[in-house]
């Protein structure tokens, strides 16, 4: 009997592990069921012409700040998610802070879980947090399926009584010790607090608020140093560690080093840290303020060589929103005003364009990126992550001849601030489809906006 398939994908240069070729995807009860030449379509199904574009697996964004419970005014999970479907992104990994309680113990997590279900438009996991003093919430946790953990070396900011806190060092050993136990993953911003704060504090006492002053009160040493501290623990506890948006190649080049002498370590960068520099600080104004801080273009050089080197595990955004008067407010100083950049939409877009059409690597690297590499480091990689037979059908198609300027009315985000408005990019997602769910389309918008799914996980199993 021949087979028939709910959605058929025609013509397009399907990005496969290591290969592009032109294919045909059959999607049959949400998941890849055939790849092939000349698919056959029966009555019912539906047809999409792919001719011209790649298809790519959909994103998988390991780090965003969605704000719920209780911070949906900043940014929720539907305007948040919707965003993500625009930018081609299947699935997502919220982080536990910014909302309000943090996600820190099982009565937190339910919240989220609660805010998340049917608000999301495509799916998604959740970070658990280690802060000081729940140590003992971390295996209930686990249980309920968070996807590891997150801790921060330095002060995360936020508002709010309860808000998240930094680690000290004995929470972060004795918490990577008990997460070692529970076989999970820590997933750490990795910036020494007594370098900062001293910094910062040196520097608003001085009057030196700028865009430079602060890039300056949060240097590379800051974050070399908080490195080297999560490596040493890393190796003494065993724990699998994460490095969240590592913005220096020195400090990929010791992460690596640590690869090489066989920690389960792995580090994440950001678009931003690719894209932007100190000059877009002091030419942007805040809307490019963020932690760790961007830095100069030669650094920024030197982490896309590490980049093409295979150094870089994985691009996540750090989607870190805030409302405009935080950001866009001139009575602010720099220092005053949120770190955190709203960029979740374009991830993708933007690494294709700068990293494939402008410096030359190659699709699948940037592909594997964004896609498969995160899948596989967090247990998703059994559904989710590539093209393949039997997998999840999370799929987007990426015009790879536009011209488009990026405006504030294309952002789904709660608030349309970004500072990549006004930037014109050679590249556009047409088409974002999770699990055989058309999600979204360059001309209709967001026509799904609250079918994602939570993936539990069991450290001990894969994901459900
Ligand atoms: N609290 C919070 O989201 N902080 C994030 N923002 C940022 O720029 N870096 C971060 O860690
Ligand atoms: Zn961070
Ligand atoms: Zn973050």
């Amino acid at each position: 009997m021949e087979e028939s398939y709910e959605l058929i994908i025609k013509n397009g240069d399907v990005v496969l592990p290591g290969e592009v070729r032109k294919l045909d995807v059959g999607v049959k009860d949400g998941k890849i069921a055939a790849l092939g030449q000349g698919l056959r379509a029966a009555a019912d199904t539906t047809l999409i012409d792919a001719e011209g574009h790649y298809v790519l697996p959909g994103m998988i964004d390991m780090h965003v700040h969605f704000n719920e419970p209780a911070f949906g005014h900043w940014e929720g999970f539907r305007s948040g998610s919707a965003a993500l479907a625009a930018g081609g992104c299947t699935c997502y990994a919220d982080m536990p802070l910014n909302g309000n309680p943090p996600t820190v113990n099982q009565a937190a997590l339910q919240l989220k879980t609660e805010a998340a279900s049917r608000n999301s438009a495509v799916d998604y996991v959740l970070w658990g947090g280690l802060v000081p003093g729940n140590l003992e919430d971390l295996e209930d946790l686990a249980k309920a399926g968070v996807t590891g953990f997150k801790a921060f070396i330095s002060n995360p900011g936020g508002e709010g009584e309860g808000r998240f806190r930094e680690v000290d060092d004995e929470t972060l050993y004795l918490g990577m010790q008990k997460i070692a136990a529970l076989g999970g993953i820590l997933a750490l911003h990795a910036e020494s607090e007594d370098i900062t704060a001293v910094l910062s504090a040196d520097a608003v006492r001085s009057g030196k608020t700028g865009a430079r002053d602060f890039a300056a009160s949060r240097p590379a040493i800051a974050e070399l140093e908080a490195v080297s501290r999560a490596l040493l623990y890393s190796e003494r506890t065993g724990c699998r560690l994460h490095f969240v948006h590592i913005s220096t190649a020195a400090a990929i080049e010791m992460i690596h080093a640590a690869k090489q002498r066989g920690l389960d370590v792995t580090a994440e960068t950001c678009p931003h840290y690719l894209m932007l520099s100190e000059d877009s600080m002091e030419q942007l104004g805040p809307v490019a303020k963020c932690a760790p801080p961007l830095r100069s273009l030669e650094e920024q050089q030197k982490l896309w060589e590490v980049l093409a080197e295979g150094k870089i595990d994985l691009i996540a955004s750090d989607h870190s929103p805030c409302p405009p008067e935080l950001k866009l407010n001139p009575d602010l100083t720099f220092f005053e005003a949120w770190g955190g950049i709203s960029g979740a939409q374009s991830s993708l877009e933007l690494m294709f364009h700068e990293g494939v059409h402008v410096r030359g690597l190659p699709v699948t690297l940037v592909s594997a990126l964004l896609s498969e590499k995160p899948a596989r480091r967090f247990g998703l990689d059994h559904r989710k992550g590539s093209i393949a037979l039997g997998l999840d059908a999370d799929l987007v198609l990426l015009n790879p001849t536009a011209d488009y300027t990026l405006a504030a009315e294309d952002l789904f985000y709660r608030h349309k601030h970004s500072p990549y408005t006004g930037m014109t990019l050679s590249c556009k997602v047409t088409a974002t489809i999770c699990r055989g769910n058309v999600v979204y389309t360059a001309e209709q918008g967001v026509v799904s906006p609250d079918k994602g799914e939570w993936l539990q996980i069991n450290y001990a199993q894969p994901a459900l």
